[in-house]
């Protein structure tokens, strides 16, 4: 009898742009949350008590439990082990419930309570308010980098042999999209109920960015049931196992990649923490001017950075690529750090900034769909993970390095801002000149990457998409 041919829901192409749309949704929703109160600082500090310090602190707690508790390394392990529907569940819900904790820190309810009392009496520079939040925004950070491992790996599953580049470049082009949002939206939620009133949206949010994984999980089931995936096929030699963390620890490819990464990302996301100020001061203009010139560099990457997978996809060169970015990255630093603020315009700033988009584009685009070229399907996850947390050891350590760089190299500056001194700004050469030399070493690793792609033949300058 002949065997009825089965055509995979991962085939259809309508079913896997429907599961991209609802993932990258939830990780749109996931971004917004993750600067939800960036551009409340004055906010904080008038309603709250929150002094720069203390927001400071927040940025690093997001960081905290998966840098030093080592969660996303315990992220990637369940999701080989478990399996995308149940991390995807479980990171949805830690996402809501941190979040949760994060909204109920700013309301008059817990400010009452005998516990906001007991939390305010020690370390009393830091108001109980904040270090509740602290605690919820670590829980949502384990959340929100557990789904972006989880949506990787999801892409990878649907995608792989397809338009795997264009579909990752789309999923971060949406999830910047919530960068830009969150900048527009929040100040109007602020305006009509305070900081708290854009948490309790965020929040929102995030519930139904967790009813939209929900969705998906029933079409992971379909295809894994059309895969024939069950723990009875799947062979002991498929299966993850502890003993992969050594593999993937070990693996040449792995460690350039992981270098580079947490070189590169190291000069974009925590850049863009100080880089309203920089060019507020820079350009002598307000800082409302000020971000509007940066908000141009979430939506600059989130444009391109689907082109650019797509070119991946069918041409490849994804380790020349990701030189190319960090040569751009480079290069934008050293324009801030060097160009003298007389010569040092308005169009400069763009154009620099435009550079810097071009190289935050180019080097994520390329560098995802690289990892499953370097490890094996079965430990994707941990890989995911432990890069990520590579990653994250650097978002969390270099904002201090680069504040502690930017008050050494301005001796006095920060007491006389404090004492109301009009006029008085941050020269950011030094902290540039930082970044810019992340740039230079992600650019040796770029090399050393290829060198590796060549000897161990990984294919990282193929196409991924089979012709
Ligand atoms: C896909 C990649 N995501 C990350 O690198 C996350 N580990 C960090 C997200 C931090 C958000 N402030 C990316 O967004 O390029």
């Amino acid at each position: 009898m002949k065997e009825k041919a089965v055509t995979l829901l991962n085939e259809s192409k309508t079913a896997r742009w429907i599961a991209l749309a609802l993932i990258s949704t939830t990780m749109f929703f996931a971004y917004f949350f993750v600067d939800v109160v960036a551009p409340l600082q004055s906010m904080l500090e008038t309603d709250y008590k929150w002094t720069p310090e203390v927001f400071g602190m927040l940025g690093g707690s997001e960081f905290f439990l998966n840098v030093f508790a080592f969660f996303l390394i315990f992220s990637g392990v369940i999701l080989d082990k478990m399996g995308i529907r149940f991390t995807l569940i479980t990171a949805g819900l830690t996402m809501v419930i941190g979040a949760g904790l994060k909204f109920y820190a700013l309301t008059p309810g817990f400010a009452d309570t005998g516990f906001a009392a007991w939390l305010g009496s020690f370390i009393t520079w830091v108001p109980a308010s904040a270090k509740l939040a602290f605690v919820g925004f670590a829980i949502f950070g384990i959340g929100v980098e557990m789904a972006g491992i989880t949506v990787s790996k999801t892409i990878v599953k649907w995608f792989k042999g397809k338009e795997m580049a264009l579909a990752m470049g789309l999923e971060m082009a949406v999830a910047r999209l919530g960068v830009f949002a969150v900048f527009r939206l929040t100040p109007i939620f602020a305006e009509n109920g305070g900081p708290s009133n854009s948490v309790l949206w965020g929040l929102v949010f995030l519930c139904i960015g967790f009813l939209l994984f929900l969705t998906y999980t029933f079409m992971d089931a379909k295809l894994d049931k059309q895969m024939g995936v069950s723990k009875l096929t799947t062979s002991p030699e498929d299966e993850f196992k502890l003993s992969d963390l050594k593999k993937i620890f070990t693996n040449p490819g792995f460690l350039a990649i992981s270098a580079l990464c947490v070189l590169f990302y190291s000069a974009i996301f925590p850049f863009q923490k100080f880089a309203t100020d920089m060019l507020a001061s820079k350009l002598n203009v307000d800082i409302k001017s000020a971000a509007a010139y940066v908000s141009f560099f979430p939506i600059g990457a989130m444009i391109l950075t689907p082109f650019i997978g797509y070119f991946l996809d069918v041409r490849g060169k994804g380790a020349t690529m990701m030189i190319y970015g960090a040569v751009l990255l480079t290069v934008s630093h050293l324009i801030f750090a060097l160009v003298p603020a007389e010569s040092f315009g308005v169009v400069t700033a763009i154009l620099t900034i435009v550079i810097l988009g071009t190289a935050f584009s180019l080097v994520p685009a390329s560098m995802w769909p690289s990892l499953p070229k370097i490890v094996e399907d079965r430990y994707l996850g941990s890989a995911y993970g432990a890069i990520f947390w590579i990653q994250n050891i650097g978002l969390l350590a270099v904002p201090i390095l680069i504040g502690w760089a930017l008050t050494a190299s301005n001796p006095g500056v920060s007491e006389q801002i404090a004492a109301g001194v009009e006029g008085v700004k941050y020269n950011y050469t030094v902290p540039e000149l930082i970044f810019a030399g992340f740039g230079v070493l992600a650019f040796i690793l770029g090399f050393v990457l290829k060198f590796v792609d060549k000897k161990n033949g990984y294919g990282l300058e193929l196409p991924n998409k089979k012709k």
